[in-house]
């Protein structure tokens, strides 16, 4: 997925991948479904707050993302998927 005149993915650039640090709590995920069912979509949303609707085929790529749940900071890591089911 990229932005006109961008020329690296936009999720790349204005997310902090998370730093190598002590262990904490960590959770992993996984988001499958159909080709253009709206994966990208929706992580996106979740990372930035904002609906991005150009897109390019995805090919699969991994965000991580330091989140605050209940009061703890945990490490979220996303691995967008290309659709084939
Ligand atoms: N209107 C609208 N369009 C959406 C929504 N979610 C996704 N789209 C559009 O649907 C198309 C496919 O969305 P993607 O997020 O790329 O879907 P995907 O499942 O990741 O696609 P693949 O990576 O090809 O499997 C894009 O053009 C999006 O802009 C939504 O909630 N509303």
């Amino acid at each position: 997925m990229r932005l006109p005149g961008m020329s690296q993915p936009f999720l790349l650039s204005p997310i902090a991948e998370c730093s190598p640090g002590p262990p904490g709590a960590e959770l992993r995920l996984a988001v499958l479904g159909a080709r253009g069912v709206g994966k990208s979509a929706l992580i996106v949303r979740f990372l930035t707050k904002r609906f991005i609707g150009d897109y390019e085929p995805n090919t699969g790529s991994l965000y991580s993302r330091l989140v605050r749940l209940d009061g703890e900071q945990v490490a979220v890591h996303i691995q967008d998927t290309p659709g084939c089911l």
